[in-house]
């Protein structure tokens, strides 16, 4: 079953450190900045294990210690419960 769309707005109540994205699509995003590349790296890669095990991927760019990233899901065209738990798990990995 397709996930439920609850938006960004509710989304962003529940949530620290995150803001709606930019242009008309409904997405939620959060810059993180770290020490270096290998702390960035360091943290997408835990990011990118959970998003496999989830089967739910972040959009994402990376330039040597920044990466913006952007949560949305595709499945309902909007902002839904996976992007919070996406973005719960990318504060707490952020701050490992
Ligand atoms: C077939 C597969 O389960 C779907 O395409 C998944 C994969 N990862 C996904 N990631 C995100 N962010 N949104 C989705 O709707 C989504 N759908």
């Amino acid at each position: 079953m397709a996930p439920q769309k609850i938006g960004a707005d509710a989304a962003l109540k529940q949530l620290e450190g995150w803001t709606r994205a930019d242009g008309t699509r409904d997405a939620i995003t959060r810059t993180l900045k770290f020490d270096d590349f290998n702390a960035a790296f360091g943290f997408m890669t835990r990011v990118a294990l959970k998003a496999d095990k989830m089967d739910h991927h972040p959009e994402w760019f990376n330039v040597y210690n920044k990466v913006e990233v952007i949560l949305t899901t595709h499945d309902c065209d909007g902002v839904s419960a996976l992007d919070v738990e996406m973005a719960r798990f990318i504060n707490a990995a952020a701050s490992a």
